[in-house]
This record gives C-alpha cells, structure tokens and sequence, in this order.
C-alpha cells in the first residue's frame, strides 16, 4: 500500500500504521494496521472477537485518536461526525424523539420540511415508514436496528461506516436489510467499511475482506473478491463463494482456537 506515493490518486480513508492501546502501551489492541481504502469500495473487516474491529472504525470516525500512526479521510484527520456516517452496535436512538425525529435530527443544515420529507423516505426505505411516530421503546430490536440504519443512510454521506448493522437481525431481516444496503449502494454509491462477524455476509455485501488477527488487530489476509456484480443470488451460486466462505471460516476458528487469550468455551473440555 503507497497511499502517498506521487502521482497515484489519493485513497478516501487511509490508515497509516494506527496503533492504539487505549494509553496502555503494553496492552496494544489494535495495529500496526496500514490500510488504503479506494473511493467507492465496500470492504468488510472480519475477525476475532476483541481484536480492535470497532476501534478501527471509530480511529476512522475520528472518534479515536489512536496512539500511534494515523488516520485520513479524503487526506484530512478525520473529524467526528465530519468524516463520514457511523451504523453503531448499539443503536444510539433518542428515546424522547420518534422515529422520524430520530432520522431527522442529525440532519439539522435541512429546513425542517426537508428534514421530515427525507426522514419519510429512508423510513419507509427500511420498512418502518408506518412506525415513523413511534418511540424507540414501542420498536422491537430488529426496528431499532433499522431505525439506525435509516438515520445513518440519511445523511447521504460518501463514507458510511457500520459496525456489526444487522447483528440483532433476525437471518430473514439480515438478508433483507443487505439487499437493500446494497441496492441503496447502486443508487448512491459511497464508501463502506463494515465489520461483520458472519463471513457469508462479508463475501455477500464486500467487494474486499480484510481478516484482522487476535488482538492486536493486524492485516493478516487482503482479499480482493473475485465476484462479477453485487445480487447475492449469484454470489451464493459462485463456485467461488464456498471455496472463499470455507477458506475465511477456517482460518477464523484457527485464530480463535490458538490464541491464548481466547476465552472461547469449544477450548474446553467435559
Ligand atoms: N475504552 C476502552 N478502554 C480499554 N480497552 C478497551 C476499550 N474499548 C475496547 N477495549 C478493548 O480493546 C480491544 C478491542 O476492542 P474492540 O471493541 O475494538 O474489538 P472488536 O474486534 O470490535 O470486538 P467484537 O468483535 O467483540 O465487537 C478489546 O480487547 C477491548 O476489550
């Protein structure tokens, strides 16, 4: 990866040897990582429980300052709520606005018309424009979830970062909301970085999977993803996607099952 090399266009998020420990330099969770993410790329970060998934997510939101290296959105230091639209694990929904309140409400440099009209819309894009006056405590999870999701799609941005979207969704929901995701994608196209810990999602919803190891997160595998196009139906018929499918799963459960940190219960015995 040479994001600063001369004469090669400039990535839209480039991660140059981040390291963080939380301030702990003996405790590392993440990193070295050195990543380049192109314009319009999705990548989908996979890996072990507790490897600093998240905290690179939130190190390219600009809601982390990691303790080494460093971060660029479009070659500037990230700035939180600037640098892109985060899809958290945990929903971060207002519980004294409604739904459609909750979706407009980060979008303030709208007249509040506008604001409501486009709430509207990417409310009934994910299937809740009937529960747009609802609160968050009449949502099931699943809604809650794709309430957040609405809201981050809103803000229309170019950077979409999404950490675990479709993790309380039920398998059906999940295949749903990935079609749409990707649909929404064709439309307005942006750049993604989404960490899952299904790898049928990450071979369904990539263009690239990048596998981090045990903590301290490191690359350990960069996969371009040999698919023409994005319908899932045909990705799932690819001969390739259960050769990558069965590849990733292997090396993932390798990780865990040697790491000695792992705290995973298949180590133990009867
Ligand atoms: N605020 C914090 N202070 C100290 N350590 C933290 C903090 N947040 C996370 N960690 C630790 O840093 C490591 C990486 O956490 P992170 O949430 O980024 O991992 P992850 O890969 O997203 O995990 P998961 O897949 O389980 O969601 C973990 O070991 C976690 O316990």
């Amino acid at each position: 990866m040479t994001p600063d090399q001369p004469g090669t266009a400039r990535a839209h998020v480039e991660l140059h040897e981040v390291v963080h420990g939380f301030g702990n330099p003996d405790a590392v969770a993440l990193g070295p990582v050195a990543l380049s993410v192109p314009r319009g790329q999705r990548l989908v970060l996979l890996g072990p429980s507790g490897c600093g998934k998240t905290t690179l997510l939130r190190v390219a939101a600009g809601l982390v300052r990691p303790d080494g290296g460093r971060a660029l959105v479009q070659g500037q230091a990230p700035r939180p709520g600037q640098a892109g639209a985060m899809v958290f694990q945990s929903f971060r929904l207002l519980p004294w606005k409604t739904a459609r309140q909750n979706v407009g409400f980060a979008l303030g440099h709208l007249s509040h018309g506008e604001r409501m009209e486009r709430a509207q819309r990417y409310l009934d894009l994910v299937g809740l424009g009937r529960f747009a006056e609802r609160y968050p405590a009449a949502l099931s999870g699943g809604m809650k979830q794709r309430l957040a999701l609405a809201r981050a799609l809103a803000a229309e941005a170019d950077l979409l970062l999404m950490d675990e979207p479709f993790a309380s969704l039920d398998a059906q929901a999940r295949e749903l909301m990935q079609h749409e995701l990707l649909r929404l994608l064709r439309a307005r196209p942006a750049t993604v970085i989404f960490v899952t810990h299904s790898v049928d999602e990450a071979l369904l919803i990539g263009d690239r999977v990048v596998l981090l190891s045990p903590r301290p997160g490191r690359v350990v595998e960069d996969l371009a993803l040999p698919f023409r196009g994005d319908d899932p139906a045909l990705r799932r018929a690819d001969p390739d996607f259960s050769r990558l499918r069965d590849g990733l799963w292997h090396r993932l459960r390798d990780m865990v099952l040697s790491d000695p940190a792992s705290d995973f219960y298949g180590r133990g015995t009867l």
